[in-house]
């Protein structure tokens, strides 16, 4: 690690601009071969919407995905789908033949099983940048990248190629990534990682790509015991438990139930936490010298964290989904459930159970039922489809381009279309400004959070400033030096949302770099947001702060001496 010397280097970073012009560019240089003549995007644009309105093209017409990526399309891939249970060790294997790998990238769901990439493949020597919507660490020499879903390159060649959790790719909203990157990447192995449920579709998907597609099936390995009784009261916690519900009202009640009984601390997960704060609660609870033993957390720890859990108990089988309250279904309470018992870890025997008996009967029939067969994967149209769409339609907003897009779209039976309800109210709010498609696409896929007032109303104030000004200073409409440890849950709950709209900021810094210069200041905001956040969750619970926290405390308050009412 020592010879590797890690720098952020804070350039326009290409992958963003590929994202919004996957294949124009490649179209128009073709073009310039074939009639020997340089196009410019402009006139190769003008000229393509007249072909397209002389010849009727239809631009809604998703029915052959495989068709966008040629670059990926001119190789045979040779596929490898390793599936089973979790803790397997499918990404394990993956990852070897990453490292061994003279070129490769890994895309996973989320920013913490990135950085989790990337550390270990700089630490076994193979550099590897990694690049998220909010971060790039690039390293010198690196042929490797380690970068969520989103990011995924596929504009390059690379020798191997792994993309994390498969299954997603029939997720409701972020499946259309999986996708991409499934169909995309132009690469000469590409390992695909995930539950078994997919691998119908993934053969079907793959039937028109002239790729070689091999299955390697594999076992838990390390037993998973469902318990014939349920925990029945907080009484009967024990290190290493974790204790998992849906609501952070719920996470902090029973936080404070467990350490109102005076033998554990607890530390918590959930998913508005800062991805770094959800880092480090995971490490003390995995710490055996912490006095952070038992963990209390949401589905968040589905995924991406490595976790020393002994036993799981479902406090709850019942969660808001954000449209109405359901049951879990049954891959959820394997994914969550599997997470007790983590091979080679202090708990090697893994228990799963649930807090109130009448819960038992669901939870013991799903975790021995196979999770359900994915039936088709999401879809979304690229900039450059959507861009050739308003050309046709040259009055349309974007809230109208996207509704009528949508509406039109034709799909074969292995796709669907992303869920774009977010997208259409960013649109509805962005229409209102002098914003050219480019941009209001651009704040469409943004990550803003608009069911969060906070975080929809940064949104609003980072788009009507740039309109009007062209740049964006965070100043503007934040205070650095306001923000102070939050004493309620509300304040709480604010601050997350005040690290959402500052976590906003510096991905829109990455895709338009001159407009949102402050990405530095935007950054440290960002890691005092977290700091205070962590500073809360001690507070909440009776541990007795170390000598080295109090410094770390004392510092904090110079930063959070003032009123922070309000930010934005
Ligand atoms: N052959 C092996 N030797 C040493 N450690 C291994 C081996 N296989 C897996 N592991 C370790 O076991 C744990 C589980 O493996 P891994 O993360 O690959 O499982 P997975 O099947 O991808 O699980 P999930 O579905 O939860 O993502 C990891 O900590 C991994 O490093
Ligand atoms: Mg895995």
């Amino acid at each position: 690690m020592a010879s590797l010397i890690f720098r952020r280097r804070f350039t326009h970073y290409s992958p963003p601009r590929s994202l919004l012009h996957d294949n124009l560019e490649f179209y128009c240089r073709s073009w310039e071969s074939k009639f020997r003549t340089p196009f410019s995007m402009c006139q190769f644009v003008r000229q393509l919407s007249n072909s397209a309105r002389a010849m009727k093209v239809d631009f809604t017409d998703l029915t052959q995905p495989h068709t966008w990526y040629p670059k990926a399309r001119r190789k045979r891939r040779n596929v490898i789908l390793h599936v089973g249970p979790t803790n397997s060790g499918k990404t394990y294997h993956a990852l070897k033949q990453l490292e061994s790998s003279c070129s490769g990238i890994y895309c996973g769901p989320l920013r913490l099983l990135a950085w989790e990439v990337a550390k270990r493949l700089n630490k076994a020597k193979v550099p590897c940048d990694l690049i998220t919507g909010q971060e790039r660490e690039e390293v010198d020499g690196a042929k490797h990248k380690a970068v969520t879903v989103e990011m995924a390159d596929v504009t390059s060649d690379y020798d191997c190629a792994v993309v994390d959790e498969i299954q997603m790719l029939g997720c409701r909203t972020r499946g259309f990534s999986f996708t991409r990157a499934l169909l995309g990447i132009s690469v000469d192995e590409l390992h695909l990682c995930g539950d078994a449920a997919a691998v119908p579709l993934i053969q079907e998907i793959l039937k028109v790509t002239d790729d070689i597609v091999k299955v390697q099936y594999y076992e838990r390995l390390s037993p998973l015991v469902p318990l014939k009784v349920p925990l029945g009261s907080f009484a009967n916690i024990k290190t290493g438990d974790c204790i998992v519900t849906f609501s952070r009202r719920e996470i902090y009640s029973i936080k404070k139930q467990i350490e109102n009984g005076g033998k554990h601390l607890c530390s918590v997960v959930y998913g508005s936490l800062p991805p770094e704060t959800r880092t480090r609660q995971a490490t003390m609870f995995n710490d055996e010298n912490s006095e952070l033993d038992v963990l209390v957390a949401s589905d968040a720890i589905g995924m991406g964290l490595n976790l020393n859990i002994s036993r799981i108990i479902f406090s709850t089988l019942k969660k808001f989904d954000g449209v109405e309250m359901r049951d879990l279904s049954v891959s959820e309470i394997k994914q969550i459930g599997g997470r007790a018992g983590r091979y080679r870890s202090i708990f090697p025997v893994g228990e799963v159970t649930c807090l109130d008996a009448e819960d038992l009967p669901l939870l013991n029939s799903s975790l021995s039922s196979p999770s359900p067969i994915i039936e088709k994967a999401g879809l979304f149209p690229s900039f450059d489809l959507l861009f050739m769409y308003s050309r046709l339609h040259p009055t349309y907003s974007m809230h109208q381009t996207l509704e009528h897009f949508l509406e039109n779209a034709k799909l074969s039976a292995n796709y669907f279309i992303a869920d774009c309800e977010e997208m259409l109210k960013v649109a509805a709010v962005i229409d209102e400004l002098p914003l050219n498609l480019n941009d209001k696409y651009l704040f469409c896929i943004s990550p803003v959070d608009m069911s969060d007032d906070i975080s929809s109303q940064g949104l609003t104030q980072f788009a009507q400033s740039y309109s009007r000004n062209g740049i964006v200073r965070l100043r503007e409409i934040f205070t650095p030096g306001t923000l102070k440890v939050p004493k309620t849950q509300t304040a709480l709950k604010e601050l997350e949302s005040v690290h959402k709209v500052l976590d906003l900021y510096v991905w829109l810094s990455f895709h338009m770099e001159d407009s949102f210069p402050d990405r530095e200041l935007a950054s440290s905001q960002k890691a005092i947001c977290s700091m205070l956040i962590e500073e809360f969750l001690e507070r909440l619970g009776w541990q007795k702060p170390s000598p080295k926290k109090l410094l770390g405390r004392s510092r904090l308050k110079s930063l959070s001496s003032q009123d922070s009412r309000h930010y934005f």
